[in-house]
């Protein structure tokens, strides 16, 4: 089966119900286009605002959650929900949860790197005060092949997609929202460098920009394939990406600079603590 993925850069309100409303409409578009794998962007049902995520909170199944299973099976597509906030006793997460295409769950990612900046003169951030860091991988195997979800700050650390490259991942999806500090100078930075050192698809879903928020997101929703190009990228503005996807780019690239056989293991090493 081709992989044919569809980026929503939706522009999120302050209205939950709306959101879902447009996430619908966008993935009913991406899939008249022949997507058949969609992915949201990061807190896509709720502003990227830190008070705003304990308002916002869902357990496991709750509404938005059901909406996504539901959109999945309904479009016979494998859904990345973005990512929501997620509440479990009294800790709130940043949780990204994936559905295939019967609308069973088929992976949950809580953010592990929690986004705290204090850029001078720019940006400043700190999920830590409402949010729970995660501590664990989400890697899930499809009919396209191996892949797993990171959260946005989680891209920064090398060595976690390094961590999902040793256990077998070739395309690395990341819901995301940059801001206007950051976003010019590292977003595709970053991709490309994470496409280059573990020769994997990078695939970046990023909410659209909204000058009428606290925090202005970057937009630009990417993908990198393993060679480090960017094949294709949005603006900032609302709308929808679909392209296809070759995986069997990722052994090809592999084989022509073989850079993760020439690891020298007897010299240096990435351990999982868990
Ligand atoms: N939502 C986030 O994690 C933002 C990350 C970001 O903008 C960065 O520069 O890193």
């Amino acid at each position: 089966m081709e992989l044919k993925i569809g980026l929503i850069q939706m522009k999120t309100v302050d209205s939950k119900e709306e959101n879902l409303m447009k996430a619908e409409k966008m993935i009913k578009e991406a899939v008249g286009k022949g997507a058949n794998f969609i992915v949201l962007p990061e807190m896509f049902n709720c502003p990227y605002e830190t008070s705003n995520f304990i308002h916002y909170a869902e357990e496991e199944r709750g509404r938005t959650w059901g909406f996504l299973a539901k959109i999945a099976k309904e479009n016979n597509i494998y859904l990345v929900g973005g990512s929501i906030p997620e509440i479990e006793g009294d800790k709130t997460y940043n949780t990204s949860y994936v559905f295939n295409n019967t609308g069973a769950q088929i992976a949950k990612h809580r953010k592990i790197h929690l986004f705290d900046i204090d850029v001078v003169g720019g940006q400043k951030f700190k999920e830590s005060d409402t949010l729970t860091s995660g501590n664990d991988l989400a890697i899930f195997v499809t009919p396209f092949g191996k892949m797993a979800v990171i959260i946005c700050y989680d891209l920064r650390f090398p060595e976690l997609s390094r961590l999902l490259v040793q256990k077998g991942v070739k395309l690395i999806i990341v819901p995301a929202s940059f801001n206007m500090t950051t976003g010019p100078l590292h977003w595709e930075l970053l991709f490309r460098a994470r496409a280059v050192d573990n020769q994997v698809y990078m695939i970046g879903a990023a909410g659209a920009r909204n000058y009428d928020s606290s925090y202005i997101g970057y937009g630009n929703s990417l993908i990198v394939d393993p060679f480090g190009k960017i094949t294709d990228k949005l603006t900032e503005r609302e709308e929808i990406l679909v392209t296809e996807i070759d995986i069997a780019q990722v052994e090809a690239i592999r084989n022509q600079i073989p850079v993760l056989k020439h690891l020298r293991h007897d010299l240096y090493e990435l351990i999982y603590k868990k």
